[in-house]
C-alpha cells in the first residue's frame, strides 16, 4: 500500500504547481503540545475517507469540523490532504487557517522539498513526515529543509526498528508512533507501550491512530506519551465536541495562555 501510495505521489509531484502564498499567523504545534489543555495534548484530525475504512463521514464539512475542534479545546488539527487515497484536499489547509487559531498540520506524504514548498504556501504550520517512505537520511534534509522554512515536523514511525534507526541519524524534537500496521492495517496500542520506552526524554511524542475510547487515552498517557492524534473516532461522533468530550471523559480544559 505504501509503495502505491509513494508512486502516486511522485506522478503528482511531477505536475505540482505551486498555489500562490497564503497569507496566514503562524502557531507552534510543539508548544501547543507543551502547553496542552489537558493531561495529553490532541491533535484532532479531518478525515473524510481512508483506503482501511473507506468514507468515514459522508457528509464531509472541513471548515465546520475544524471549527468544532477548536471549540472543543483540541490542541491543533490535522488535516489529511492527499487526495487519491483519503478524499483530502490541498485547499481545506488554506481555508482552515482562516477559521481556527490553532496550529495546522499538513498530513500527507511528503518526500519532496518541491512539496514542502508547497506546505509553506498553504500556510500550514506543521507537517507529517513518515519514516519508510524515503531513506532515513533524506528524511533529515526534509526535516530541516522543513524548519528553514519555518515549518514544524511530526516525524512518524510504525515499528521499533524504525525508531532506532531514526534515532541512529537524529532525534526530531516531535515524533509520532502510530499505532496502524500500514500492511495489515490493524491498530494496536501495544505500538506505543513497547517504543514509547525509546523515545529519548528531550523528545515530545504523540501516539497515532485506532483511539477510540477514554480507556484508550489513558493507556497512551501512563505509557509516556505528550499527545495523541485521533481521527476516525471524532469524526463518527454525532459532533467534534461530544467526541472531544467523550474521549476525555469530562475531562476539565485547563485555562491556559
Ligand atoms: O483515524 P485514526 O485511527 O484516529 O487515525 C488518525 C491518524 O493517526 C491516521 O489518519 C494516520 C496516521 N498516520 C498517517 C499517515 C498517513 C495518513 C493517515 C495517517
Amino acid at each position: 500500500m505504501l509503495e502505491q501510495i509513494i508512486a502516486t505521489k511522485k506522478e503528482e509531484i511531477s505536475t505540482l504547481v505551486l498555489p500562490e502564498q497564503a497569507v496566514v499567523t503562524n502557531y507552534s504545534l510543539y508548544k501547543a503540545l507543551k502547553n496542552k489543555n489537558r493531561s495529553v495534548g490532541l491533535i484532532a484530525e479531518v478525515k473524510k475517507a481512508s483506503p482501511s475504512k473507506g468514507v468515514i463521514e459522508p457528509n464531509f464539512d472541513p471548515i465546520k469540523t475544524a471549527i468544532g475542534y477548536e471549540k472543543g479545546g483540541a490542541d491543533a488539527i490535522s488535516v489529511l490532504t492527499d487526495i487519491q487515497y483519503f478524499q483530502g484536499s490541498r485547499d481545506y489547509i488554506t481555508e482552515i487557517k482562516k477559521h481556527v487559531s490553532i496550529p495546522v498540520m499538513r498530513k500527507d506524504f511528503i518526500i519532496s522539498k518541491a512539496q514542502i514548498d508547497e506546505t509553506v504556501r498553504i500556510g500550514a504550520d506543521a507537517m507529517l513526515l513518515i519514516v519508510g517512505t524515503v531513506p532515513i537520511r533524506e528524511l533529515k534534509e526534509l526535516y530541516e529543509y522543513a524548519y528553514q522554512n519555518g515549518l514544524e515536523c511530526l516525524v512518524e514511525v510504525h515499528a521499533k526498528e524504525e525508531l532506532e534507526e531514526l534515532l541512529d541519524v537524529f532525534t526530531p524534537k516531535m515524533i509520532g508512533i502510530n499505532n496502524r500496521n500500514l500492511k495489515t492495517f490493524k491498530t494496536s496500542l501495544e505500538q506505543t507501550k513497547e517504543m514509547g520506552e525509546i523515545v529519548p526524554k528531550e523528545s515530545l511524542f504523540v501516539s497515532e491512530s485506532g483511539i477510540l475510547t477514554s480507556e484508550d487515552v489513558q493507556t497512551v498517557l501512563r505509557a509516556g506519551a505528550n499527545g495523541i492524534l485521533v481521527g476516525e473516532s471524532l469524526m463518527r461522533a454525532a459532533s467534534p465536541e461530544i467526541g472531544i468530550q467523550t474521549l476525555f471523559g469530562g475531562e476539565k480544559v485547563e485555562a491556559n495562555t
